[in-house]
């Protein structure tokens, strides 16, 4: 049996002004520290240790792993950041208010573009200044990488080859995996690992700073999971 943890970043200040972020790279707010170093906290308490972090390019999900590994005083592990485990891209809703945007829309429009899986939001242009071909750190994604719009089964398409090709292998070496992420690439692993259908995964909320704990069979069948506490 091998333990995977999955932690999503601690609150961004974005979260807290109810507003789209997507790819856009906005830093924890004073309560997302918190929550990040709190989950650290209790993974000590629970004697957890790591060999390999796996992480976005994105600070909210880079400086949560960080905060844990600090606690951990693991800071020295490998860690592995891909845009693979970014947020899913929101496209045009991206820095929009939420409640706002209920009203402008419509809470059911708003609803399928949050959590269904088959629904893209609206989609930028590539000379929109969100455009992540305008970001050094997209550099060398080709052009079919970088997205425009993104829905939920586009972001399980872009995670998956990553946790086939990176996590999956270093789980096989017997090492002991973090994974720090965001609420639309951990939903997409997640209903890839518990094989949930597309209306299971509409309901799956991941709550942030808390880490979540999958208890794995040889093949990477889940036995169990859990939220520690
Ligand atoms: O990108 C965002 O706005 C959030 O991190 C996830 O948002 P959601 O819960 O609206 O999908």
């Amino acid at each position: 049996m091998q333990k995977l943890v999955l932690i999503r970043h601690g609150e961004s200040i974005w979260n807290k002004e109810n507003r789209f972020t997507g790819w856009t790279d906005v830093d924890l707010s004073e309560e997302g520290y918190r929550q990040a170093k709190k989950a650290g906290e209790l993974l000590k308490k629970h004697d957890y240790n790591f060999d390999a972090g796996f992480t976005s390019v994105l600070k909210r999900a880079i400086k949560t792993l960080h905060c844990v590994l600090e606690e951990l005083d693991h800071l020295w592990i490998p860690e592995e950041k891909s845009w693979r485990l970014n947020e899913r891209f929101y496209g045009a809703l991206q820095g929009l208010n939420k409640t706002e945007t209920i009203a402008q829309y419509g809470e059911e429009q708003v609803k399928k573009w949050r959590r269904d899986p088959n629904e893209h939001p609206p989609a930028i242009t590539k000379d929109d200044e969100r455009y992540p071909g305008h970001d050094l750190r997209y550099q060398h994604l080709t052009a079919r990488e970088l997205p425009l719009t993104e829905n939920l089964s586009e972001t399980m398409d872009r995670v998956l080859p990553f946790w086939h090709e990176k996590i999956m292998p270093t789980m096989r070496l017997n090492q002991k995996v973090i994974i720090a992420a965001h609420g639309n690439s951990l939903r997409a692993l997640v209903k890839y690992i518990d094989h949930l259908s597309d209306e299971e995964v509409t309901n799956l909320e991941i709550p942030t700073g808390i880490p979540l704990v999958y208890e794995l069979d040889d093949q990477f069948n889940r036995i169990r999971h859990y939220y520690l506490e």
